[in-house]
């Protein structure tokens, strides 16, 4: 089957009736529909696997389920997954059995390592798929890993998209997700209903690598933007002000990001409910690093924002929220830096 015939195939499973969703109804509304999975019938709904029950896996995981998806997840800890079998959705014991037994597998994994090791490792995803099959990986990831996955999974005959995420853990439980893709175009076109229903925008870059790229550069940019505001909110208070003050003041100017106000009353109280941890936030700085590094673009403050992050993790902020750099600039942590 070529990418052409995969993707009118995988299309046609999407018939209205399969699903509970009204959105998801309205999205396939689009779709064409002509042809059946392999081996399946008019009537089988296309079945989708999903790896990766995390903070944002497990939000997505539940959208898909709440839109009538036929769901089979995995997580390598697996009491993760046990909410979402309560609600309907099956379960393999691996990757390779989930996509072994999927017409499309989704992967939300926290770093490089861990997407290849679940993509290309022992009872990996590359085990289990092939031909009229396709990968979605939506994880952070380099450019070179995701190129990496790609070859693994398009030798088998499969197709692949990288598909990693703007947007954060409540953007990911609202449906409210912004794609950046690249990869197999027939494939994207084909995933496009499952994406509209955990996000609210798609971006189709072009070839592997490019979302990755993209969600780098924009992940550099927030890194250094948060360190920025902590500054600001500490440098504020030390000279007499009001950092509430200063957040309410960014937010009627130019720079307001909606992060500062939803960040800012938190970071004053010390306090960082983990929406994207922190060891994630310096994970992509430094992969941010050895992007401009491929390319020998200078990036000083991005540089300058991931050492503040390191400082961070080591003094134990790892998992607490990336707002939680914060902690690094304070003076208990720059003394004993300095010594
Ligand atoms: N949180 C956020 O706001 C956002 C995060 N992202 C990105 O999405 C990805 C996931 O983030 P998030 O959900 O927050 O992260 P979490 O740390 O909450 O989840 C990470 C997931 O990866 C799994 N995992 C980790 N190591 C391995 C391994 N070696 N083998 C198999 N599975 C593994 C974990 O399994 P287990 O449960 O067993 O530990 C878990 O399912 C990251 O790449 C992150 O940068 C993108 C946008 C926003
Ligand atoms: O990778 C994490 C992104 C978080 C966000 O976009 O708010």
């Amino acid at each position: 089957m070529n990418c052409s015939q995969f993707a009118t195939t995988m299309r046609s499973a999407f018939s209205l009736h399969h699903f509970n969703s009204p959105r998801l109804s309205r999205h396939v509304s689009n779709v064409s529909a002509s042809l059946q999975p392999q081996g399946q019938g008019t009537d089988t709904p296309p079945r989708i696997g999903f790896l990766g029950l995390g903070i944002m896996g497990t939000p997505m995981a539940l959208n898909l389920i709440k839109a009538g998806v036929d769901l089979t997840v995995w997580n390598r800890t697996k009491s993760k997954c046990d909410p979402l079998i309560s609600l309907g959705a099956k379960y393999k014991p691996s990757p390779e059995e989930v996509a072994a037994s999927c017409d499309l597998t989704f992967a939300m994994l926290a770093d490089p390592q861990s997407a290849v090791d679940v993509a290309c490792g022992k009872h990996g995803v590359a085990n289990g798929i092939g031909p009229g099959k396709g990968y979605v990986d939506v994880s952070t990831v380099d450019v070179d890993t995701s190129k990496l996955i790609n070859g693994h999974i398009k030798s088998t005959g499969a197709l692949f998209l990288e598909a990693p995420v703007s947007g954060s853990k409540k953007p990911a439980e609202d449906g409210q997700l912004i794609f950046l893709t690249a990869g197999d175009r027939n494939l994207y076109e084909t995933v496009a209903p499952f994406l509209d229903i955990m996000g609210k925008s798609k971006f189709y870059l072009g070839d592997v690598g490019n979302g990755a790229a993209m969600k780098l550069v924009v992940n550099m940019i927030m890194g250094s933007m948060m360190a920025s505001f902590s500054e600001g909110l500490l440098l504020s208070e030390k000279v007499g002000l009001d950092p509430k003050v200063l957040v309410e003041v960014i937010s009627q100017g130019a720079i307001n990001a909606p992060m500062y106000s939803m960040k800012g009353p938190s970071m004053i109280q010390s306090n960082y409910p983990t929406a994207f941890p922190l060891k994630h936030q310096q994970k992509d700085l430094r992969l941010a690093l050895g992007l401009a590094e491929s390319v020998s673009q200078p990036i000083p403050i991005a540089a300058a924002a991931n050492e503040l992050y390191k400082v961070a993790k080591s003094h134990g902020y790892s998992d607490e929220d990336f707002s939680a750099v914060i902690e690094a600039l304070k003076s208990k942590f720059q003394h004993s830096e300095n010594q």
